[in-house]
């Protein structure tokens, strides 16, 4: 069995304005339901579980979205008490090993063939996987006055997107210990890894982007609606 946890709590401060960008509408609807439906509309993913701000009054109300459950809890502070929240109101039936897949509501544009990636990975490797694409760019460390301090290696490294795979257990454990140690951790991967385990990065498509800024909205358009 395998439920999605969408994080859509938060209140969109870098990208401004009044309306939280999850709400925001591109191709003809809001964010928040291109990330549902992305999911949803996997024959694999079973249902969703949407964390809200406790004041959200946007939400459409929708109780299913391709003949799946859609459920709903109240999330929290940080991204990281949303998801934590999420896997909590889960339906207690779901068994402890349920596959959950954490994806921002901010990230409209995820492709089946990732989800199909990511699961596989998911199911071979029991410590979690998560999409990502390894950085292509020159990293620079600035100084405190944005001069240039030093020059980073990249060869190893990673950019981290959303879905996020992992067993329900793990994963809430992993944020219940990090929330009792008082660490905000940005990604579910930084839960588990602090627990010791070594989730897989699975390459994905480098349009899943994150919608933070308003430069970021356009480019979603545009990507929607070639597809
Ligand atoms: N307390 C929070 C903070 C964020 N999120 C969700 O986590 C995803 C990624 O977070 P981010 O892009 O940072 O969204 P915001 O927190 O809304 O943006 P900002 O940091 O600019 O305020 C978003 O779908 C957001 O709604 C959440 O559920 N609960
Ligand atoms: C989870 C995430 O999308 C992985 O890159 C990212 O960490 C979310 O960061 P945000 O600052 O909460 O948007």
């Amino acid at each position: 069995m395998i439920w999605a946890v969408i994080p859509a709590a938060g209140r969109g401060t870098r990208f401004g304005g009044e309306v939280p960008k999850q709400y925001l509408e591109v191709a003809g609807q809001p964010l928040i339901a291109h990330a549902l439906d992305a999911l949803l509309s996997h024959p694999r993913i079973a249902g969703a579980m949407v964390a809200l701000s406790a004041d959200d009054t946007r939400w459409p109300g929708w109780s299913e979205r391709h003949g799946k459950p859609v459920l709903r809890c109240v999330g929290g502070g940080e991204r990281a008490d949303s998801v934590l929240a999420a896997l909590r109101a889960l339906p207690s039936a779901l068994a402890d090993d349920t596959l959950v897949l954490v994806h921002d509501a901010a990230r409209p544009n995820l492709r089946a063939q990732d989800i199909d990636r990511l699961i596989a990975a998911a199911s071979e490797h029991a410590e979690g996987a998560i999409l990502g694409a390894p950085v292509r760019d020159t990293l620079k460390r600035a100084d405190d006055t944005r001069r240039i301090a030093a020059t980073e290696p990249r060869s190893a490294l990673w950019r981290a997107f959303t879905p996020q795979a992992f067993r329900r257990d793990v994963l809430t454990h992993a944020l219940e210990a990090a929330a009792r140690d008082g660490v905000v951790v940005t990604d579910e991967a930084m839960a588990v890894e602090r627990a010791g385990l070594h989730p897989t990065l699975v390459e994905g498509r480098e349009d899943n982007l994150k919608v933070t800024t308003p430069a970021d909205l356009a480019l979603a358009d545009y990507l929607l609606r070639q597809r």
